[in-house]
């Protein structure tokens, strides 16, 4: 359930009118998504995303909506926000935070095959290059220091055996320096369900609020741990080596990445590890939070561990 909100159509109606984007014809309620109440718009001008930001600091979606708007501007498929009369992108909408943004084509494959992951590597290296002349800056929100601190949450909510592999994973990461790796713009929760597909070709990279300053490989490594495990966790050898070859080909990965990637791989994993054991152990009051299963991403940090990924394509 994804409509935390409601919005009455003749408040969205009058709402509108701060916008160049015709008269409502139609408002659907969106059945998916955790986070955020989410509506399909369509008015006599076209079909439209509207979403209103159930907890989201106000004061941090700027940095979305304009990464959003600079990667379409880039040729991306990417939603573009709509501006509205006053030319701004965000709004008030039943006293939340809102934004209008260009519903896209397709859906998501939660079972892509080597091509998909083929074209997900390539678009990947894309939204990175085409990050580097964004002008915002705004820190990955589940980066270093936010692990840190789930963890410390977490900790005691875990069985014996979860919380020795959570210590041990922590000193690991402590001992690793990512000072030297690419960084920039990263969508940082590029999973299938975040992919629509249009036929062959990527019709929409949607949900960027996860996004922030970090580095690239991290990116990498939340994307191949999505899309290339098996159900078991196991790396799948021939979606793998398409995705990461193809991100090669569009930005070829440095000596610095090629050594930090068996631990970006256990960043990544241990990121949505600790996301999801958190609303697991303390599931957040009062909100319909859809709560995805936290040993997926432990069986996927441990795998890592013990049979680490092929190395990254390249000059050794
Ligand atoms: N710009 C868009 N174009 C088409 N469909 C979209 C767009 N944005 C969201 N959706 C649809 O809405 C669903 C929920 O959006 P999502 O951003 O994942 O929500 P949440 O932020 O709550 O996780 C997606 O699975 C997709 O079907
Ligand atoms: N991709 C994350 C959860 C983020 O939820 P989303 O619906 O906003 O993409 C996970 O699988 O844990």
């Amino acid at each position: 359930m994804s409509v935390f909100t409601p919005v009455p159509e003749t408040v969205l109606a009058q709402w509108l009118q701060n916008y160049a984007i015709g008269r409502l014809v139609e408002l659907k309620g969106i059945s998916a998504g955790v986070q955020n109440s989410n509506f399909f718009v369509t008015t006599t001008l076209g079909r439209y995303v509207l979403t209103l930001f159930e907890d989201m600091p106000r004061a941090e979606l700027p940095y979305y909506l304009h990464l959003m708007a600079h990667l379409a501007r880039h040729g991306l498929p990417v939603p573009a926000p709509i501006a509205n009369r006053d030319n701004e992108y965000l709004g008030t909408l039943q006293g939340k935070p809102a934004v209008l943004v260009m519903r896209l084509q397709g859906a998501s494959d939660m079972t892509p095959d080597t091509d998909r992951c083929t074209r997900v590597g390539a678009m990947l290296a894309g939204l990175h290059l085409a990050g580097q002349s964004y002008g915002r800056r705004q820190a990955n929100p589940r980066g270093a220091s936010w692990r840190s601190e789930a963890a410390q949450r977490v900790r005691n909510h875990l069985p014996t055996d979860e919380r020795a592999l959570l210590d041990a994973e922590l000193c690991f990461q402590s001992t690793l320096d990512c000072g030297q790796l690419p960084a920039g713009a990263i969508h940082a929760d590029l999973f299938r369900d975040n992919v629509l597909w249009d036929g062959e070709h990527i019709g929409g990279v949607i949900d960027f609020y996860f996004a922030g300053h970090d580095t690239w490989l991290f990116d990498l490594a939340v994307t191949v741990n999505d899309w290339c495990t098996e159900a078991d966790g196991s790396l799948n050898r021939a979606r793998y080596d398409a995705l990461v070859q193809a991100y090669h080909a569009e930005r070829p990965f440095t000596a610095a990445e090629r050594a930090a990637w068996p631990g970006m791989l256990r960043a990544a994993a241990l990121r949505f590890w600790l996301s999801r054991a958190l609303d697991f152990h303390l599931p957040r009051e009062g909100e319909m939070v859809l709560v995805k299963n936290p040993h997926e991403y432990r069986d996927i940090l441990r795998l890592h561990i013990d049979v680490p990924a092929p190395p990254l394509p390249g000059q050794v």
